[in-house]
């Protein structure tokens, strides 16, 4: 160790930047607190800034804290890569995991297409049925019943049920386990939660222990869950590709790709399934060159793995992002009760007992929309996203990684005030509000600066479904129940530094008694 600091100390070109010595130059120090404290990484960075400023090295690695930084790294049109070492594992041939952005577009384009707006509006209706089934299910733990539910389980089980129904042929009945704790669900939650040994597995191309990586991938936290996931996905491909008439399904895509996407007519392309509608769109510009005579519905190889790789990929990035929204801002709420009956009283004005109410009417309610922004800003999304430039003026030479983690953003108190604080009043008052004047030059729009979704050309492709479940799921949820946590939510708690960012992943699960409010 001592060797590789005194030589890389001296010699290399990101040596200006400062940093602690022994995380400047090896690995250890990250997986230090990566590994022996439990993906303490991100909280070490914290510490780190508060020592070396705005930015510091950590093994070629440059973090900024300045949210400044995040608009430059995330930026529209931005070229950057991300970082192999933290994309390498898993379903490499997913969108999520193609590092080179250009690469990644084609079938960015498709994902997007396929959960565009338009589409989820049209899909309202599945949408619904998975989240009245959940408040159904939870109308049962009454505090009689002398069970509670436990909702680190019941909204992943949700979100999975709603993604299954709008995009696969096998649906995971995920929400008719008794206690919410389906297998795949708990299988899930215990892969992810090691996911920083990940970053420590060395990837194929590297030497020496490159050798061992058929090895080095079955320590992958990941490798049991992808394993079972790609069995289930192969079968799900090979049956609906049995069922489904491809020259059908050509048919109505070649019809949608005639109109602009607001232009286009109500066909029935909705219900196109994920697999066949990725296929053909994959396929579209080979067979473009084709005459019609080679036409072919082969699956290939190369295909066959891009489908299931993406439907991994879908399956994890879809999951636990909505879950961990929803337990954070459920978790505030039921600890802020001045808060829970604001949004409580908009509800019940917006939505009479005996009505309906559309996610479209949803989304026009100015509490209910702050509380979901606070709850995303308080879960933080994918926290660790990284990206060679010059950023905030700082020429940097290529191949080191950068990035800044959204928690640095999120937690800016100069963006907003008191930051560990749940406060869904921030978001209502108007954007001059915000003091980032003094410090950002102009105005702040906080909405520039909720950025769970990451930005630029490799942000989030489900963002429609996502927001529309949210909004579903706190309207259904706090329309129709009262919930009672078993254990007191403590209001001067901060999620965040107590249970770091992922409170779906804790040992203390929500539970809830439940009382019907409306029926
Ligand atoms: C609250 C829910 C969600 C949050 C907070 C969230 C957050 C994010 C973030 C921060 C990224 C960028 C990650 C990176 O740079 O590596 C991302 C990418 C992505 N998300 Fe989401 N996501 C959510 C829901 C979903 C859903 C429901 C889907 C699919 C149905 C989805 C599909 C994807 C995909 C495919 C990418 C990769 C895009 C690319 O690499 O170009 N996400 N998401």
């Amino acid at each position: 160790i001592a060797l590789q600091v005194l030589g890389q100390t001296f010699r290399h070109p990101l040596s200006r930047f400062p940093g602690p010595l022994l995380a400047k130059w090896t690995v250890f120090y990250r997986a230090y607190y990566d590994l022996c404290k439990n993906g303490g990484w991100l909280r070490q960075l914290e510490v780190l800034h508060t020592v070396y400023g705005r930015s510091f090295i950590a093994l070629e690695q440059l973090h900024f804290n300045d949210a400044r930084a995040y608009g430059e790294i995330y930026a529209p049109g931005s070229r950057f890569h991300k970082d192999p070492a933290l994309y390498a594992f898993g379903a490499t041939s997913s969108v999520f995991a193609t590092q080179d952005p250009q690469d990644a577009a084609v079938m960015r384009n498709i994902l997007a297409m396929f959960f565009s707006r338009r589409r989820v509006i049209r899909r309202e209706a599945a949408i619904r049925d998975k989240i009245v089934e959940l408040i159904s299910r939870l109308k049962s733990f009454k505090r009689e019943s002398g069970i509670a539910a436990n909702l680190d389980n019941a909204f992943p089980s949700m979100v999975l049920d709603v993604l299954t129904a709008l995009m696969f042929s096998q649906p995971f009945n995920m929400l008719s386990s008794p206690a919410f704790d389906h297998p795949f669900v708990r299988r899930m939650e215990s892969s992810s939660l090691n996911l920083w040994i990940m970053k420590y597995l060395p990837s194929r191309n590297a030497p020496i222990l490159g050798a061992f990586s058929r090895f080095m991938r079955s320590m992958n936290p990941l490798a049991d869950v992808i394993i079972a996931l790609s069995k289930l996905i192969k079968d799900e491909i090979t049956s609906i590709l049995n069922r489904v008439d491809l020259n059908d399904v050509r048919d109505r895509i070649e019809n949608i790709n005639e109109f602009s996407a607001a232009a286009a007519p109500e066909s029935d392309e909705t219900d196109i399934p994920f697999y066949p509608f990725f296929l053909e769109k994959i396929q579209e510009p080979t067979r473009k060159q084709a005459s019609s005579t080679e036409k072919t519905n082969r699956l290939n190889l190369l295909n066959l793995r891009r489908l299931i790789d993406e439907g991994i990929n879908i399956r994890f990035a879809g999951t636990d992002t909505i879950a961990n929204a929803c337990l954070v801002g459920v978790k505030y709420l039921l600890a802020h009760k001045d808060i829970l009956a604001r949004l409580v009283a908009e509800l019940d004005e917006a939505w009479p007992a005996d009505g309906e109410i559309s996610c479209e009417e949803l989304e026009k309610l100015p509490y209910l929309t702050a509380v979901i922004k606070e709850s995303l800003r308080l879960s933080h999304g994918v926290v660790s996203p990284m990206g060679d430039a010059v950023i905030m003026g700082e020429v940097i030479p290529a191949g080191t990684t950068i990035g800044i983690s959204a928690t640095f953003v999120h937690l800016n108190p100069e963006l907003f005030p008191e930051p560990t604080t749940f406060s869904p009043e921030r978001w209502l008052k108007s954007s001059s509000s915000v003091d980032e004047k003094k410090d950002f030059g102009s105005e702040v729009n906080s909405d520039k600066y909720l950025v769970s979704f990451s930005r630029g050309p490799r942000s989030c492709v489900g963002i429609h479904l996502a927001r529309f479940e949210l909004y579903m799921l706190f309207g259904f949820l706090f329309r129709k129940l009262e919930l009672t946590p078993t254990v007191e939510q403590d209001p001067n708690s901060s999620l965040y530094f107590d249970d770091f960012f992922t409170p779906l992943y804790t040992d203390d699960p929500l539970c809830v008694f439940t009382k019907e409010r409306v029926g």
